[in-house]
């Protein structure tokens, strides 16, 4: 492989959706099976001896993150943080550009601090599948229920053949996918994933098949099925 492959994990989040009380620390900070979500993350793209670094992006006054990270090799913490997970993104790959050499044709896979359960398999065939591919795309799954549109009532039932549920990684060469997140900033629309901006710029970025273990932990109860999950 002559391109670099890094990691970028946005870890800058409140954990809002996730929080019980006032004060509680953000969810990625949370200890899942007596470790840090975000630490488990990590360790989840650590496992590919492809991941050049894993460089991890939090608010400007964060206070856990050393602690959450201590003694783990090809991780680099820093204060990227913005206003909406998109900004984070794009600070961080800005940082790695400056701060790393970052150069527009390598690889980054950016990965939610939310999804600790990331299976070594789904990681792999993700990135085997983007190396050679011009665009890159997803972690996706495929519908599996019924899938119905409408807000208090059904409006129409969809075909769940077409419809794909987003997980992370998303693996983007770093100028496509900085211009795509630049030109999304630009006007003024808040993407909720990288792929999203990759598609207003015209690309179609590929679906790879992702894993129900790699769930995003969004709400407080998350943390007791993912605790409990064997
Ligand atoms: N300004 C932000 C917002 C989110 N994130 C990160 O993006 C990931 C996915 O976002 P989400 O689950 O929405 O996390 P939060 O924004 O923290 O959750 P909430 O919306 O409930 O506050 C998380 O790892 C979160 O830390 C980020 O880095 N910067
Ligand atoms: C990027 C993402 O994990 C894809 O499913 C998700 O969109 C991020 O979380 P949010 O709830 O949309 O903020």
């Amino acid at each position: 492989m002559t391109e670099k492959l890094i990691a970028i994990v946005p870890a800058a989040g409140i954990g809002k959706r996730a929080s019980r009380h006032d004060g509680d620390v953000p969810k990625q900070y949370r200890p899942l099976r007596g470790e840090p979500v975000l630490r488990l993350a990590v360790q989840a793209l650590l496992a590919d001896p492809r991941v050049a670094e894993v460089r991890v992006a939090v608010a400007p006054a964060d206070c856990w993150a050393a602690d959450a990270l201590a003694g783990l090799p090809r991780v680099v913490c820093r204060p990227c943080g913005g206003a909406e997970r998109a900004d984070t993104v794009a600070n961080a790959l800005d940082d790695a550009c400056e701060q790393a050499g970052l150069a527009e044709r390598d690889w980054v896979l950016v990965h939610d601090a939310a999804r600790p359960g990331l299976p070594a398999l789904a990681l792999s065939r993700l990135i085997d599948a983007c190396l050679t591919d011009a665009v890159g795309g997803l972690l996706a799954l495929p519908a599996a229920d019924t899938v119905k549109q409408g807000r208090d009532r059904v409006a129409c039932t969809l075909p769940r053949e077409e419809i794909w549920l987003a997980q992370t990684p998303q693996m983007f060469r770093a100028g496509l996918l900085r211009a795509a997140l630049a030109q999304a900033r630009a006007q003024g629309r808040v993407v909720t994933d990288e792929a999203s901006a990759m598609e207003m710029m015209g690309h179609a970025p590929m679906l790879v098949r992702g894993s129900p273990r790699n769930a995003k932990l969004t709400w407080s109860e998350d943390f007791d099925w993912m605790e409990n999950w064997g």
